[in-house]
């Protein structure tokens, strides 16, 4: 699988855009982009403070790769880069101390919402009926 550039993942996501989030997990936050090839994806980015190395990075991806099934969310894409970072001093580029680490993985987009907000909701209807044979 040939990894995804960085400069189309911030093209199409608007440089990751606060207006494309859609949500954000315990790794990081995701970004919804409509493509023409693919109608919408889901480009997760993974935050680079969780301290995900490039080994548990590559299973992440491997495991994506061998779990292609009708029934699981279709993996599309990854990108893993590390970029220097520049500022403009008395005119001239140069580079500062630290770099930013890219770790992208990209999904096709699932519409009607996280499964857990729907099990919440039916644990939800559940407990409010053993509340009523309570009080009954
Ligand atoms: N493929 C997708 N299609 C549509 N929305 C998605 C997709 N993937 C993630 N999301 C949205 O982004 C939110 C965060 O997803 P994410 O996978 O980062 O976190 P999570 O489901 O809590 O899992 P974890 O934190 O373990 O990675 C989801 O709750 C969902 O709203």
């Amino acid at each position: 699988m040939v990894p995804i550039p960085i400069n189309t993942l911030k093209s199409i996501t608007d440089n990751f855009s606060d207006t494309q989030k859609v949500g954000s997990g315990g790794y990081g936050d995701v970004y919804k982009v409509k493509l023409n090839t693919w109608k919408e994806i889901a480009v997760k980015l993974l935050n680079p403070l969780q301290g995900i190395d490039d080994q548990q990075f590559i299973n992440e991806i491997h495991n994506h790769i061998k779990a292609q099934h009708p029934n699981i969310v279709r993996f599309i894409g990854y990108c893993n880069v590390e970029e220097k970072e520049f500022i403009l001093q008395n005119g001239s580029v140069v580079p500062v101390f630290g770099k930013h680490i890219y770790k992208v993985l990209c999904f096709e987009y699932m519409h009607g919402g996280s499964l857990d907000k729907h099990l919440f909701g039916k644990w939800q209807f559940r407990d409010s009926i053993f509340e009523h044979f309570h009080f009954c």
